[in-house]
């Protein structure tokens, strides 16, 4: 996977809004209904992970989710960071 450079990063970045950049990573919260359905959230987000082969890191606090992407294999951002970043807003959005 090709590392993206920082025009590529900020215009991917424009759409996804949920997610914001720190450094060599993308992060963003999800808070859910209640912790059941948080876990489920990391449930399905975990599907996708394997799916893609791309796992990101993730903070479980009761109901709120904090997730962490970058390609550690590339050391940076990548296409696929984006691709799950997606995918986690689609699941995001299905559960709240
Ligand atoms: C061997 C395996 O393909 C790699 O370790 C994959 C697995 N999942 C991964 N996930 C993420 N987020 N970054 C990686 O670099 C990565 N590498």
């Amino acid at each position: 996977m090709d590392l993206l450079d920082d025009s590529a990063i900020e215009r991917k970045l424009a759409g996804l809004p949920e997610w914001r950049r720190e450094g060599d990573e993308i992060r963003r919260t999800i808070t859910a209904p209640d912790f059941p359905a948080a876990i489920r959230v990391v449930d399905e987000v975990a599907v996708e992970a394997e799916r893609l082969n791309h796992h990101p890191d993730i903070d479980i606090r009761w109901r709120t989710l904090h997730l962490v992407l970058s390609t550690h294999d590339a050391g940076g951002l990548t296409e696929l960071d984006f691709t799950l970043a997606a995918r986690i807003d689609e699941i995001a959005a299905s559960h709240a």
